[in-house]
């Protein structure tokens, strides 16, 4: 069968969105990761998924799969994505969208100028809410991986990250000791691994080796969890810039119960059709 698909991408993070409301198909894991090749495929970090909502509150279902197949629980980037995508598309004219995702409900706002801003929830810092194997709750927590002891911050944004603070973004051991991070055995369910610099108490920068899809252009998720770290251990203050190697996002936190907001871009790229095997 044929499937039409769009591409589209924010700051670089690069997606394949099917809309399953007009049209039928079931994914296997392997057509996923057949699909995400950038030799023999299409070529992604996410699959975005739209769905009819199974809560009637809602205006969607959005699911998300890494790369290698896996199915996540929360995409920063890929829901400002999600909701350019159903505007254009004409699945919904709403400027506010209610969607369900696998890490729970999310509210995406389309502003006038395109720009998307996303309500990413409240971050939960508890170890079992990633899960992190640790005793109790800490604002950085000591792991041996590779031979050294590094200290991180832990932190859910619906899907699981770790934090390191790092001297220089650039020279950051991301290609080391991000995917020993992810597959730890204290990270049951593997992890988000991001690699955050401290320009100022409102600006880091930060690169993210993504479970499930290795480093990313940029991680929104990252992006909101390396600002939750940060204004917990007092290193930062809302709002804050996070400069990405595909661009910047502006992250607010304004208080502690409250929910962060991620604002960004969403671009569209190309649309296509796929015959899946
Ligand atoms: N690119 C994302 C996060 C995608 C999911 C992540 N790799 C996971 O496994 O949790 C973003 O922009 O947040």
């Amino acid at each position: 069968m044929l499937l039409h698909f769009t591409k589209m991408h924010g700051l670089g993070n690069d997606f394949m969105v099917i809309d399953l409301v007009t049209q039928r198909a079931r994914l296997r894991d392997e057509q996923v990761r057949q699909l995400a090749d950038r030799r023999f495929g299409i070529g992604f970090d996410q699959l975005l998924v739209v769905e009819p909502p199974r809560d009637p509150d809602m205006d969607f279902r959005y699911r998300i799969f890494n790369a290698d197949g896996s199915e996540v629980e929360n995409c920063g980037n890929g829901a400002r994505c999600f909701a350019r995508f159903v505007r254009d598309q004409r699945l919904t004219h709403k400027h506010e969208i209610h969607v369900e995702t696998s890490g729970g409900p999310l509210t995406l706002l389309v502003e006038d100028d395109g720009q998307v801003t996303v309500d990413m929830g409240v971050p939960r810092f508890a170890p079992q809410a990633l899960p992190f194997e640790a005793d109790e709750d800490r604002l950085r927590h000591g792991l041996d991986v590779e031979g050294e002891r590094v200290e991180l911050g832990v932190v859910s944004m619906g899907n699981p990250h770790a934090v390191l603070r790092v001297d220089d973004v650039e020279r950051a051991p991301v290609e080391r000791l991000g995917p020993a991070i992810e597959h730890h055995p204290r990270f049951p369910r593997r992890v988000n691994v991001g690699f955050m610099e401290v320009v100022s108490p409102h600006e880091i920068r930060l690169r993210v080796h993504e479970r499930g899809s290795g480093e990313t252009l940029a991680c929104g998720t990252g992006a909101c969890a390396a600002v939750a770290c940060g204004i917990r251990q007092g290193l930062l203050e809302s709002p804050v810039t996070v400069h990405l190697r595909g661009g910047d996002l502006r992250i607010e936190w304004p208080a502690e119960e409250a929910p962060l907001r991620m604002t960004g871009p969403a671009e569209r790229v190309f649309d296509g059709r796929v015959a899946l095997a």
